[in-house]
């Protein structure tokens, strides 16, 4: 009998699509997985999240899947309001799954394993009630973890970094301005944490210093000044001398179907293909939403940069109804804009359009799966982070990695029409723009290679599955 693994993901669509790759990875190396969902009722508010979990159910048969049962008068989780109540909210749901867990983890035959979204930490006191090796999965990138790392010693030591413009040095990362230093969910460091969410989140950090190992979503030559930080100056970095598990890099774990919808091809790929190579700009914001400060005014500014600039375009976004959206673009943008532009009001598969011939530009909010679908394809990245570890990668897009522009304005809640139209004409037109798109080639060209023989990524999951079996000897011992 295969021995199985076990994979528990997170309620994010962003969490859920790179652990379904990672599901496969197990399964190619002779694994059998199993995939523990809390029951997605919970996300009712989030289509996305629900019809992804649906699709991976129907179409990832070779994977055996169990809904937990849905807790009798469990809050539905928004993601709208406060953050922080979202966020003790969402630890309280997975708390109070660890008892379905349990008894589902405890029905799984020739059980070797527990994978555990980052978000899920909690359920580490299942895996120890049972004795089974369990690892987290880290869906972000590792500058992320370095400086999250580092906001934790520094909120400990109450430490504030001095004003918005004020760079800041810190391992494993470029300089950033203060205002850029934040914990994982996007709290700057020097901002006062609720009681409630502190508690939380103390848990979670002595969870993840239960875990095993932890399996980050990148490779090493795309982060390499971050992961050697993380190795060699951070992993005490966790409150109480505890310690960070090693970290494994197994990266880019990328959504290969993509497509929420796979009955038929969306619209904007049979679009993609009337138009000439590299001649789109693609502007699309994460699973959550387009962007959340002042959005129709900032909607109007994106309209009249975009048909200011010239260059063809694919913009997604989230209005209640396309007569909604109709309002909201400037008078004539549709007509005057019309075979050059399409404005899509609902989801697309992005990671099709990224690697779509036509795409030759990404304005991103710089959602980790977002940079890795950019570095993928090769297509260079107008930065436009909005929330969470967002303003951490783009420093890493624009400093670190040399694949980016930033669109400026974001930090003070507008972009304005002239500066998006600059930005896209500085990466489509300029001699920087083909510097770029040349730097986001070689990535793409490095990703690939990170899982080929000898590839860093395969090497590092072999090594995961050789701790894995010696983990699990000794438990069963
Ligand atoms: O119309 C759409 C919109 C989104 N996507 C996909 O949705 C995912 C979005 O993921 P990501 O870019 O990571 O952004 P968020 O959804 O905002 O992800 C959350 O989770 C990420 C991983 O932890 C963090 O990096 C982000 O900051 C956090 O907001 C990507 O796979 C996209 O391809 C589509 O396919 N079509």
């Amino acid at each position: 009998m295969k021995k199985t693994v076990v994979l528990y993901p997170g309620l994010f669509f962003s969490h859920f699509t790179p652990m379904m790759e990672l599901a496969d990875v197990f399964m190619e190396h002779g694994y059998a997985v199993a995939i523990a969902v809390i029951n997605p009722s919970v996300r009712e508010d989030d289509a996305a999240f629900t019809t992804v979990v649906r699709r991976a159910m129907s179409s990832k048969t070779d994977v055996s899947f169990h809904v937990l049962p849905r807790i009798p008068r469990t809050p539905l989780l928004a993601f709208g309001g406060s953050i922080t109540e979202a966020l003790i909210n969402y630890f309280d749901i997975v708390r109070r799954n660890n008892a379905h867990l349990h008894d589902f983890l405890s029905s799984v035959q020739s059980l070797h394993a527990v994978v555990v979204d980052a978000t899920c930490g909690l359920a580490i006191e299942v895996a120890r009630k049972l004795g089974v090796p369990a690892y987290q999965f880290y869906p972000s990138d590792a500058g992320a973890l370095a400086v999250d790392l580092q906001v934790r010693s520094l909120r400990a030591g109450s430490k504030t970094l001095g004003g918005d413009g004020t760079l800041v040095e810190l391992l494993g990362v470029p300089p950033m301005p203060a205002s850029h230093v934040t914990d994982i969910f996007g709290q700057p460091v020097g901002e006062k944490v609720d009681k409630d969410l502190e508690t939380v989140m103390a848990e979670e950090a002595r969870a993840t210093a239960e875990f095993a190992g932890i399996l980050i979503n990148t490779f090493v030559s795309l982060e390499e000044r971050a992961l050697r930080a993380i190795h060699d100056d951070l992993r005490c970095s966790l409150p109480d001398g505890m310690v960070l598990p090693p970290v494994y890099t197994v990266g880019p774990l990328v959504d290969k179907a993509g497509a929420v919808d796979e009955s038929s091809r969306h619209e904007c790929l049979v679009w993609l293909d009337g138009q000439p190579d590299r001649s789109v700009v693609f502007l699309c914001f994460g699973s959550f939403a387009g962007s959340r400060d002042n959005p129709e005014q900032q909607l109007r500014e994106i309209a009249a940069g975009l048909d200011k600039s010239g260059h063809r375009f694919l913009w997604v976004v989230r209005a209640p109804s396309t007569e909604d959206l109709d309002a909201l673009l400037p008078e004539g943008f549709s007509a005057r804009t019309r075979g050059r532009g399409l404005v899509v009001n609902n989801w697309v598969p992005q990671p099709e359009v990224l690697r779509h011939r036509a795409t030759g530009a990404f304005v991103t909010h710089c959602g980790w799966n977002s940079v890795l679908e950019g570095i993928t394809a090769g297509v260079p990245m107008l930065c436009w982070p909005l929330y969470a570890e967002q303003r951490i990668n783009k420093v890493l897009v624009v400093e670190d990695m040399g694949v980016g522009v930033e669109m400026e304005g974001w930090l003070e809640g507008l972009v304005t029409a002239d500066e998006v139209e600059a930005k896209v004409r500085l990466v489509m037109e300029s001699e920087h723009g083909r510097k770029l798109r040349a730097r986001a080639e070689a990535y793409k060209q490095s990703a690939a290679m990170a899982w080929k023989d000898g590839g860093s990524s395969r090497a590092a999951f072999a090594h995961v599955l050789s701790e894995m079996d010696a983990a699990h000897d000794k438990s069963v011992a």
